[in-house]
């Protein structure tokens, strides 16, 4: 159906190189055209094999490289609300990992700047609303089958967490994707925050407080937990509760594969999230390839992006010894009228 889609690709690290691999040879309708990455030695080996792909140090260099007609950011976070504008000012479509950008300002200046041009570009990559489970239970809270929510209990475990990770991290970059599935979920904002800081593990690196336990209200009173866990050293482990006036349901606990022998039955856990979730992000980057080969932007949306960073600012602020932290969102703008929470 037509010529491909020709991506720009942001970074070619752990997930870069993982979208990289997917647009190249997973999904259809799209191929890898430029990438950008100020390390090219590994921006050369993620494309290695792959036909037509010109390499860059320079984000606008990668934009404007011969047949690019879409990005996937995959840089670091502090560097995607530069990589957002000049896509915006290309007037390109971009899929942009998770966090949007760190700190409400930033984010809130990306939805101010998307709003301005009168019409979406950006896909927030909160890849758990392409998770089949979490898509289960998206549509058995929406069909009203249970009553209304109550609680969500959720779980997020890493085996150990990358170099530079910070405390403030375990909120922004790994509870961000609680924050944007609650939203999601339970169809509401999240209008308050308090972070709780049980001691912390031997595993984890000196200094990073790890677990910590997020409470998180919602405006319509229901109440979200999450443990994360980022050093826990046995396996990537994701799981969400929720609670109803009628009943119960789970996701998370059984992605995965029970080996029998010897007289035991062996569970097996993932290792991290490219294996957890490797549905998602190819259902996720799919329909992102095909609503642009359409002219559409669907999915996480900017200010989708906004709320994320707005929640896990005040969660970072909380985990610095601020209590309960109230949540404080801008004005919607039209442009995401229905989007999110
Ligand atoms: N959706 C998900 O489940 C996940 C999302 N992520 C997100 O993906 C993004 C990248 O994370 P990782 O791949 O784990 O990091 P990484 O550290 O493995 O790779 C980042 C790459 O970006 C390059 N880079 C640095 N500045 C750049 C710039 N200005 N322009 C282009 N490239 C630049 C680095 O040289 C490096 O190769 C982050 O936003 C992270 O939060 C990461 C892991 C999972
Ligand atoms: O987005 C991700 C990472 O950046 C984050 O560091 C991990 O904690 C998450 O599990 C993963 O999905």
């Amino acid at each position: 159906m037509g010529e491909l889609l020709g991506v720009a690709v942001l970074g070619a690290g752990h997930m870069g190189a993982d979208h990289i691999r997917r647009l190249g040879r997973v999904v259809s309708g799209a191929r890898v055209a430029a990438v950008a990455d100020p390390d090219t030695d590994r921006a050369r080996e993620a494309v290695a094999g792959l036909d037509g792909v010109s390499v860059h140090t320079e984000t606008e260099a990668a934009l404007d490289a011969p047949g690019v007609r879409a990005v996937l950011v995959a840089s670091p976070g502090p560097a995607h609300e530069e990589a957002l504008r000049a896509a915006f000012a290309r007037g390109l479509p971009v899929l942009c990992e998770k966090p949007m950008v760190p700190g409400s300002a930033g984010a809130l200046r990306v939805v101010e700047a998307e709003a301005r041009l009168g019409r979406r570009l950006a896909q927030i990559g909160f890849m758990r609303r392409y998770d089949a489970e979490y898509r289960r239970l998206k549509e058995l809270l929406d069909s009203g089958r249970l009553g209304r929510p109550l609680m969500l209990h959720c779980v997020h475990r890493n085996v150990s967490s990358p170099p530079g990770f910070t405390s403030a991290m375990l909120v922004e970059s790994s509870v961000s994707h609680e924050i944007d599935a609650a939203r999601w979920l339970l169809g509401q904002e999240l209008t308050a925050v308090t972070v709780l800081r049980p001691r912390s593990s031997a595993l984890a690196p000196e200094g990073l407080l790890d677990p910590q336990f997020v409470v998180f209200e919602t405006e319509a009173g229901v109440l979200v937990d999450v443990e994360v866990f980022v050093n826990c050293g046995f396996g990537y482990q994701v799981r969400c509760e929720a609670v109803c006036e009628a009943g119960g349901a789970r996701v998370g606990e059984q992605h995965t594969m029970v080996v029998t022998a010897g007289g035991e039955a062996r569970e097996e856990v993932a290792r991290d999230y490219l294996v957890r979730f490797a549905d998602a992000y190819d259902r996720e980057v799919q329909a992102w390839v095909d609503a642009t080969r359409r002219g559409r932007v669907t999915g996480p949306s900017a200010w989708d992006g906004y709320a994320a960073s707005a929640v896990a600012e005040a969660g970072v602020r909380s985990l610095a010894g601020g209590g309960r932290v109230a949540v404080e969102l801008a004005e919607r703008p039209p442009l995401y009228a229905g989007s999110g929470g």
